[in-house]
């Protein structure tokens, strides 16, 4: 298996909007820990779609988790916009977070009594800063919510709320969108248009996403793929397609 040459330490973080450096994660002491990350680095070029794929326990889940100050590492070093997060008190993580990472997960995450207007603004707000409302009007038109501003999330369709999670997001205009499985939960109709605004979220806005995914479909969306198997990088793929994804899956499974 090749390995991968997205592991440049000392990355030039001007360049890159997040830089993993040897990062191990391991839950847990004695007997029962587990190693879910066992060295890894990558550096995520600014205004690039990275997709992170690799079978089901592979460390997908936890490396996102870990770049994005949303789990500590147990060593190694993670940079977002230059700013190192490992020492991070627990305020300046969450105010890193809060300012300049934006979130999209499987379960959408919506507050269920918030309009679909309010849980878009909430990031923003609880932030302290309004909306630029140019921005938050581009936001709505490009992702097709004009319509359901005062919807609750009960009254919308999985990919509605999908997409409401991807405005609010993209609100604060972060400097990595970081996407957990984001069409998990979508029939592919859906999946496909969630899909096609991260996309034109890279391509018309400049942002930087990075996405876990099982899904092939899913990976060829993105400007470049990453493996993982048992915790490490193993393999890389430019400008991946669905058949490129299926061809680097069956040999790890070989
Ligand atoms: N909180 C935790 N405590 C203990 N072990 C954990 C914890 N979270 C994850 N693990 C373990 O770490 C390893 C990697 O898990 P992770 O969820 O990152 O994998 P994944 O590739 O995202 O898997 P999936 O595709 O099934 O979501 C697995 O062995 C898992 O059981």
């Amino acid at each position: 298996m090749t390995q991968t040459s997205a592991a440049p330490p000392g990355a030039d973080t001007a360049e890159h909007a997040a830089v993993a450096i040897d990062l191990v994660k391991r839950y847990g002491t004695g007997d029962g820990a587990v190693t879910a990350l066992r060295g890894v680095s990558a550096a995520f070029p600014r205004g690039r779609f990275t997709a992170i794929m690799g079978p089901s326990g592979s460390g997908k889940s936890t490396f996102l988790h870990c770049l994005a100050g949303l789990d500590t590492v147990t060593s190694g070093s993670v940079r977002i916009g230059g700013v190192e997060l490992t020492g991070l008190s627990r305020t300046k993580l969450t105010r890193l977070r809060r300012d300049r990472l934006g979130f999209v997960f499987q379960s959408f995450n919506l507050l269920p009594m918030l309009t679909a207007e309010e849980n878009i603004r909430l990031t923003g707000r609880l932030g302290g800063r309004k909306a630029d409302p140019a921005w938050f009007g581009a936001l709505v038109d490009a992702l097709g919510l004009r319509g359901r501003l005062a919807h609750r999330p009960s009254e919308m369709s999985g990919g509605q709320q999908q997409r409401v999670a991807v405005a609010r997001a993209l609100l604060t205009r972060p400097d990595v969108l970081f996407a957990d499985e984001p069409t998990g939960n979508l029939d592919s109709r859906s999946g496909g248009e969630v899909l096609g605004i991260l996309r034109a979220a890279v391509d018309d806005y400049g942002q930087t996403v990075i996405m876990v995914t099982h899904d092939p479909a899913a990976a060829a969306h993105a400007d470049r793929a990453l493996f993982l198997a048992d915790g490490r990088i193993v393999h890389e793929l430019a400008d991946p397609t669905i058949d490129g994804v299926h061809a680097v899956m069956r040999r790890m499974e070989g």
